[in-house]
């Protein structure tokens, strides 16, 4: 039985997990954290879904993780980075969803994996890790004569942009091309920004109501276009994905891991 504990528990993907823990008959819901001002602080984990945990909510980390063999975490960056310093201490493996840590705090993550394991990635789901492939095939395809365009939509609560399944279905692009994604990519566009630059990747981001989770590249040519589109209806995928993945790293003692390693997608 794997012993779990989920960050941000109170979260849009906190919740998820928990109820995704609650019902594997391999893992068992033994932490929940928040910061020390949320409101729901001392309430039984479930208590959203009408249901018993017995798992209380707890701001104390070091507590939740001496308890846990992983921790599921889904915050922001500076809580993540926060949760990685006691997980060093205790061993706790780490499942890390986070999107927008810098590429400093990137690195403060491969320091820790010589000695902790840990899967890091922007999208859980098999069905965006898939995409990647599939991306990566089209761009060796499509290498001349197509301009590449990557459009994402999401909830009006995200706070990153673009998101980081986004960045990282241009960094598999810009790989598969030859190039850099920071030499190639084009973020923003207003006013008078002169012709497209052959070669470049574009950016484009749309916020609104209770999008899920939408990417969509475009591949735009002369006389004809291809896309390549992934939408999620629902967080499940992402919550399924981050168990498969505490089941990866049970046979990991150290290392840093994506989810094309979990998948076994890595070629
Ligand atoms: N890799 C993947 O497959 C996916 C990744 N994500 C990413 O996961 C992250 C969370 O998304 P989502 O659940 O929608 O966001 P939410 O805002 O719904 O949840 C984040 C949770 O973390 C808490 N939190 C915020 N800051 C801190 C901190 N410094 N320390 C501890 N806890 C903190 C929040 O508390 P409070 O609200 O009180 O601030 C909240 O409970 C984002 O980065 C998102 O991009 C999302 C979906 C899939
Ligand atoms: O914030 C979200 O909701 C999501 N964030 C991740 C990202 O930034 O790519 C994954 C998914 O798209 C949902």
């Amino acid at each position: 039985m794997m012993k779990i504990a989920i960050a941000g528990a109170t979260g849009r993907m906190g919740r998820m997990l928990i109820e995704t823990v609650f019902n594997s008959p391999d893992a068992q819901l033994v932490g929940a954290l928040e910061h020390n001002s949320c409101p729901q602080l001392g309430e039984d984990a479930g208590s959203f879904l009408g249901k018993k945990t017995g798992v209380i909510i707890s701001s104390d980390v070091a507590a939740v993780l001496a308890n846990a063999e992983f921790l599921i975490d889904f915050t922001r960056p500076d809580g993540t980075m926060a949760h990685l310093a006691v997980a060093e201490k205790t061993g706790t493996k780490m499942i890390i969803g986070t999107t927008g840590l810098s590429s400093e705090q990137i690195g403060d993550l491969k320091k820790a994996s010589a000695k902790l394991a840990i899967v890091f990635a922007p999208n859980m789901s098999v069905g965006v890790n898939a995409t990647f492939k599939l991306l990566e095939i089209a761009a060796k395809m499509l290498n001349e004569g197509y301009d590449i365009e990557i459009v994402e939509a999401h909830h009006r609560h995200k706070v990153d942009a673009p998101s980081g399944t986004a960045l990282k279905m241009g960094e598999v692009i810009a790989e598969a091309l030859g190039e850099k994604l920071d030499d190639v990519a084009v973020y923003a566009r207003e006013g008078h920004t002169g012709e497209r630059k052959p070669g470049s990747i574009g950016f484009a981001t749309i916020r609104g109501g209770d999008i899920v989770g939408d990417h969509t590249v475009l591949f735009a040519g002369d006389g004809e276009r291809i896309e390549i589109s992934h939408k999620s209806s629902s967080r499940q995928s992402y919550a399924q994905g981050s168990l498969r993945a505490a089941r990866f790293l049970q046979n990991q003692t150290f290392g840093l891991y994506d989810m094309q390693d979990v998948l076994g997608l890595r070629k």
